[in-house]
């Protein structure tokens, strides 16, 4: 059995293979401002009580502050709930994005299944995790039972070698695989991520590759955990390693695909507006207008790319025409990063300071494009519409590459700046 697997068949309690429904605990379950009102709202038509409520995280996170009125009901609602029903893991105070809050506050752990309430919940795969998005109304079912029910998905196994060249980050092997499946080329499909260069990432860029399973259709995103992972766990959770529920695939898994991909000589991958597979070497790009740029998100938000970014940054001024928002994905990274200098670095080269949270990310707050506006960004996604006026556009890349585009006011590479 593949990882997967092996974990759905320990909480099935018995073997279990692709294409079988299975109901099963899940470990946790979380939902954030956007989606904890409409999962609150189907919760108290079936029950009263939280099944448990150390097991569910509420983080606010995609309009923090609550920027309309709507918002800030939305806040009232899952604030109020948060508090009645007892949930222990309620952050309310801007302590970052969930997909990062969660991992930070020891809540993730390899072998567990998590639910959450947005699709990029495939994120904690990175930890050996089966992960997945689903919808408010599931969650409310799972806040008041605790379960829930899957179709156990074929897996794909993806293999990436190679030493990553200069200028080139995780962001990129994953631009350049989802480029290759194609945006529902892996639908419902579990994507395990292995081989050497997998296994030499650090925990910060394993979770950018995971967090965009979904961008592939993909059910969840896994890896086996490596020593940092376990490493970084074992400190959140205050657990030995030995403790910890790591699960392996045999060698001898079976996949219903298997991709292998060589990245040592990759350029920078850019998605091009408006699907996250039109994705193209940067030499086919450089030059493109631009009037933003975005480093923040579940994607890349983190200290390595605040750092990747001000290394290239530092010194050199934004161009006056355009504005770069830089928003951490937690507390603890914005913290980090001004003992460190790194927002600093940022300020003095004209950028703007956001507060932790999803940010101008899905185009509800700061940093809203108007019509035929431009942004790179270090985000997800780039649909039509997706950070502002249908009529503007999205460039998705690493936080390097946005960096050096917004000096010159065009696509540009790093390489082409230091
Ligand atoms: C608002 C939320 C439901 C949504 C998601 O599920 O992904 C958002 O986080 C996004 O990135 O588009
Ligand atoms: S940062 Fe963006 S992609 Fe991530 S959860 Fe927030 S809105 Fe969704």
């Amino acid at each position: 059995m593949n990882i997967t697997e092996k974990i759905l068949s320990k909480k099935a309690g018995s073997d279990v293979s692709p294409g079988e429904i299975i109901e099963i605990d899940v470990d946790l379950a979380m939902s954030h401002d956007g989606t904890s009102p409409p999962a609150i709202k189907t919760f108290e038509k079936i029950a009263k009580k939280v099944w448990n409520p150390e097991k569910i995280a509420i983080v606010f996170d995609h309009t923090v502050p609550p920027n309309t009125i709507g918002s800030a009901e939305f806040h009232k609602v899952a604030r109020k709930f948060g508090r009645k029903q007892g949930i222990k893991n309620l952050y309310t105070h801007g302590e970052g994005i969930c997909h990062q809050v969660l991992p930070e506050k020891g809540l993730v752990e390899p072998g567990q299944v998590i639910v959450g309430a947005d699709s990029h919940t495939c994120t904690y795969g990175a930890f050996g995790a089966f992960s997945t998005g689903m919808g408010a109304t599931d969650i409310a079912m799972v806040y008041a039972t605790g379960k829930t029910w899957f179709m156990v998905p074929e897996s794909y196994r993806i293999e990436i070698n190679g030493k990553l060249p200069n200028n080139i980050t995780s962001k990129d092997i994953i631009l350049h695989i989802i480029g290759h499946v194609g945006s529902d080329g892996a639908t419902y499909k579990a994507c395990e991520f292995c081989g050497e260069t997998i296994d030499n990432l650090d925990v910060s860029s394993r979770m950018t590759i995971t967090n965009m399973a979904i961008e592939m259709g993909a059910k969840n995103g896994i890896m086996e955990p490596n020593k940092l992972t376990l490493e970084y766990i074992a400190k959140r959770t205050n657990k030995s390693i030995d403790q910890l529920n790591v699960f392996r695939s045999d060698k001898d898994s079976v996949y219903e695909k298997e991709f292998s991909f060589d990245i040592s000589e990759i350029e920078p991958q850019i998605a091009c507006p408006n699907d996250v597979d039109n994705v193209k070497n940067i030499s086919k790009v450089i030059g493109t207008h631009i009037d933003q740029g975005f480093i923040g998100s579940c994607t890349n938000g983190r200290l390595t790319d605040l750092k990747e970014a001000a290394r290239v940054i530092k010194g050199k001024k934004v161009h006056p025409d355009v504005r770069l928002i830089v928003s951490p994905a937690s507390k603890e990274i914005y913290e980090i990063a001004m003992e460190k200098g790194i927002l600093k670095t940022f300020m003095d080269s004209g950028a703007i300071i956001c507060n932790p949270g999803c940010g101008p990310c899905l185009g509800g707050h700061m940093g809203v494009l108007s019509e035929g506006e431009v942004s790179i960004s270090t985000t997800n996604r780039n649909f039509k519409g997706r950070m502002g006026d249908p009529k503007s556009e999205v460039y998705l890349s690493n936080a390097g590459v946005v960096a050096s585009s917004v000096i010159k006011g065009y696509i540009e590479s790093p390489e082409n700046i230091l």
